[in-house]
């Protein structure tokens, strides 16, 4: 099998057997025909000759993820769409160049890893594991530009764009941070394909991680049933002669990648063409999702994603309605293919019940089967009093509650969460049993450089309360 780009003479051979259908794409579509499409949340890059430049360079670099890599994430997410899996998709809001260090990689990859373990014990199922890694530079925003002290700057769209500090040069947005993206997302790559062949996928340390989060909390007895279960279920492995600390297969996890499709440019410039498949692929993740804010039907994102076969999450805000929803699945899942979508719902706490109960009848009426994922983030945004944007754990929990109740009520799988989450003590969001943040303690730990993530503590404390609604949730 070989791949191939924009520039033909320097594809790279790899190795896989075709066996999947490629992606039905109309004969308009080709990795620029985005550009006849409007496009949303593009920056105003100052010199176009730079951009130029730094796309052909970029289209002539190895693809950071493979093709066989990127089918066989479909094929996961076909078994959760069919009821026999659940998705963790979560990371960071905005990762920074700087956090691709092997340490920012291993606190990101042991925080997914602990919540995917507690889901494992609530589901009894496979727990795809998707990050919001190596390549989630990107940011759309709500205003193009941000005023402080009356200087008008434009916003920062992520380090993929320009920098956060409030200077005119440093949110200049520069081209050059395409090709940084590039690199660092290899960088993060690298560490993260060593550390999960490596301890750090232990499930024995995972656990560890929660025992001690369950010791340590005020209400931490709640979840003692959950923790010993899980301690007997990896003695009995243990028992059994599968050693969970030293058996090669339970070290090797696989952890895909995923970000924001939004930079078109930098997205287009890593589509490669795999001629045993007949199929064009993106290469700079296994999953590419498409916001709230550049999901028009008409539009240069979805166009660019309708014509690539990598598996495409859709954000589904509070006003899609059931009409635009099919006709968007229609567009890029015309095949009706399981594993194709990701619909991640971000409705916000107590609008469930109306919004998504019709948005998922119209789609299974129009024969799609996706994943049906819940993203409690994005729709439980505030700011509070002391000027933080923040989101309150409880809001989230209660999103997730109502997802799952809503899939109970209509016989649906709750197919998976979406989160923003980091591996280190960050005081961004509010609440938490072990140490609940006040609005007084954000500014003490407040390092997002875009939205607020749940912290170690919350995280795992979300990790036991969702494992709990799947065990309520699932039959047996
Ligand atoms: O992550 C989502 C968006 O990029 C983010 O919420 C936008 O933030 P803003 O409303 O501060 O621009
Ligand atoms: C911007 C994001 O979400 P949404 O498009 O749902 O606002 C995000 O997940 O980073």
């Amino acid at each position: 099998m070989t791949v191939s780009g924009m520039h033909p003479s320097l594809t790279a051979p790899l190795s896989a057997a075709a066996d999947t259908a490629s992606q039905p794409r109309p004969a308009s579509w080709s990795p620029s025909s985005w550009r006849s499409y409007p496009a949303k949340q593009q920056p105003e890059w100052p010199d176009a000759q730079l951009l130029r430049r730094v796309s052909d360079t970029l289209s002539m670099q190895p693809p950071l993820v493979l093709p066989d890599e990127i089918a066989d994430l479909r094929q996961a997410l076909a078994q959760v769409a069919a009821g026999e899996g659940f998705l963790l998709q979560a990371g960071d809001c905005a990762e920074r160049f700087s956090s691709c260090t092997e340490e920012g990689v291993r606190s990101k990859l042991s925080m997914i890893l602990q919540v995917a373990l507690l889901l494992t014990y609530g589901s009894g199922l496979p727990v795809v594991k998707v990050g919001r890694i190596a390549g989630q530079f990107g940011k759309p925003r709500s205003r193009p530009t941000e005023v402080v002290g009356g200087v008008e700057l434009p916003a920062f769209r992520g380090d993929i764009v320009n920098d956060p500090e409030f200077t005119a040069e440093a949110r200049r947005p520069d081209a050059d941070r395409l090709l940084r993206a590039y690199y660092h997302s290899l960088a993060a790559l690298n560490v993260l394909r060593a550390l999960t062949r490596g301890g750090c996928a232990d499930l024995g340390q995972a656990h560890a991680w929660n025992q001690e989060f369950v010791r340590r909390s005020p209400a931490g007895r709640r979840y003692e049933n959950a923790a010993d279960d899980i301690t007997w279920a990896l003695r009995f492995m243990s028992a059994c002669g599968v050693d969970t600390r030293l058996q090669a297969e339970l070290h090797r996890i696989q952890l895909y990648t995923s970000h924001e499709a939004l930079l078109l440019p930098y997205e287009q410039a890593l589509i490669r063409y795999d001629e045993s498949r007949g199929a064009w692929f993106d290469t700079s993740a296994h999953m590419l999702w498409v916001g709230e804010r550049t999901r028009q039907l008409d539009g240069a994102h979805v166009e660019l994603l309708s014509g690539i076969d990598n598996p495409i999450g859709v954000k589904v805000g509070p006003s899609t309605t059931p009409d635009q929803l099919r006709a968007l699945c229609e567009r890029l899942d015309p095949e009706r293919t399981a594993g194709r979508l990701t619909l991640i719902s971000r409705l916000g706490a107590g609008r469930a019940d109306k919004v998504l109960a019709p948005l998922m009848r119209a789609v299974r009426n129009a024969g799609h089967t996706p994943v049906w994922a819940c993203d409690p983030m994005h729709g439980n945004t505030f700011i509070s009093k002391s000027g933080y944007k923040t989101r309150r754990l409880a809001d989230i929990v209660t999103e997730i509650a109502e997802f799952f109740s809503v899939h109970n009520e209509e016989g649906t799988h709750p197919g998976g969460i979406h989160l923003e989450l980091t591996g280190d003590d960050v005081t961004e969001c509010l609440g938490g049993d072990l140490e609940e943040i006040l609005d007084d303690h954000l500014g003490t730990r407040y390092e997002t450089a875009c939205d607020p993530r749940l912290n170690t503590a919350q995280s795992i404390e979300l990790g036991f309360l969702v494992a709990e609604f799947l065990r309520e949730s699932r039959p047996g």
